[in-house]
């Protein structure tokens, strides 16, 4: 219940920034527990820091957005964080459909948690795995700046794991610097604006759309209507009746 009510104070906070929307960009937030990712979710959508959530067993959110001149609608998956087993990282199942559903992932850690910080490459590798051959933009963000005094990561530990695995990276703080949160939200919104629109229909379920999107290139779709064609084959019938009835 507590979750629904969330999903709708963000419905709720529309500002100037906020439109109609007219395509999708479907973002996948996930990392290890604890390590605010539904902070930052939550503060790039509404601007606001809550500090205070239940677990998250998987929410997704959704806003209108413009993104360099252009509307879009904005999904995000925010994930259960991600347990170490005795196996490495474990992923639910509904994680990895949420990694083949994004168009882009955003993995997180905090600077004052070792573990999380060494679950990235490991949960790097699953989303490589999980998204086939179709790898989404990854960007690793570094949340909690503001805990200084409890810092356990190294600040130049973070852009050069970004580095080895190919990403962008942004330490933030979500509960004490929107900016921050944002930019690097919204620069990978840019980014994806930027590419041709998904082919899968809207959907609100992550595993529903994932089916769809890997599914779609099989499906034979319906030629468009050629309107030579159509022209010709038409003007073809009418001089066909044209000599039909000159013919009576
Ligand atoms: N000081 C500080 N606290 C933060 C920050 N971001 C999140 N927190 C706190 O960290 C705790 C966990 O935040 P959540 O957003 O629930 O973390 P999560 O990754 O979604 O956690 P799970 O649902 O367990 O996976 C909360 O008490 C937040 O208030 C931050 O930037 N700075």
């Amino acid at each position: 219940m507590r979750l629904i009510q969330n999903m709708t104070t963000i419905a709720e906070y529309p500002t100037s920034e906020y439109s109609v929307s007219n395509r999708a960009i479907k973002i996948a937030v996930i990392g290890g527990s604890g390590v605010g990712k539904t902070a930052l979710v939550v503060r790039f959508l509404t601007r606001r820091f809550i500090g205070d959530y239940e677990r998250n067993s998987g929410n997704l959110y959704s806003r209108e957005v413009q993104v360099d001149g252009e509307q879009v609608s904005i999904q995000v998956q925010d994930t259960p964080g991600a347990e170490l087993t005795d196996n490495g990282i474990s992923l639910p199942d509904h994680v990895s459909c949420s990694i083949q559903w994004a168009d882009a992932v955003v993995l997180v850690y905090s600077v004052t948690d070792r573990r999380s910080f060494d679950q990235i490459a490991q949960l790097h590798q699953l989303v490589t795995r999980a998204a086939g051959a179709n790898v989404p933009p990854v960007i690793l963000l570094a949340n909690k700046a503001d805990l200084v005094h409890l810092r356990r990561i190294d600040s130049q530990e973070g852009p050069l794991l970004a580095t080895t695995l190919g990403c962008s990276f942004y330490e933030v703080s979500a509960s004490e610097d929107y900016s921050q949160v944002h930019g690097a939200f919204h620069r990978l919104c840019g980014q994806l604006a930027k590419q041709p629109p998904p082919t899968t229909s809207p959907s609100n379920s992550a595993a529903s759309t994932t089916t769809e999107k890997k599914r779609s290139p099989l499906i034979p779709r319906p030629k468009s209507p050629n309107m030579q064609d159509l022209k010709r084959r038409f003007k073809q019938v009418l001089s066909a009746k044209v000599r039909t009835v000159t013919s009576v």
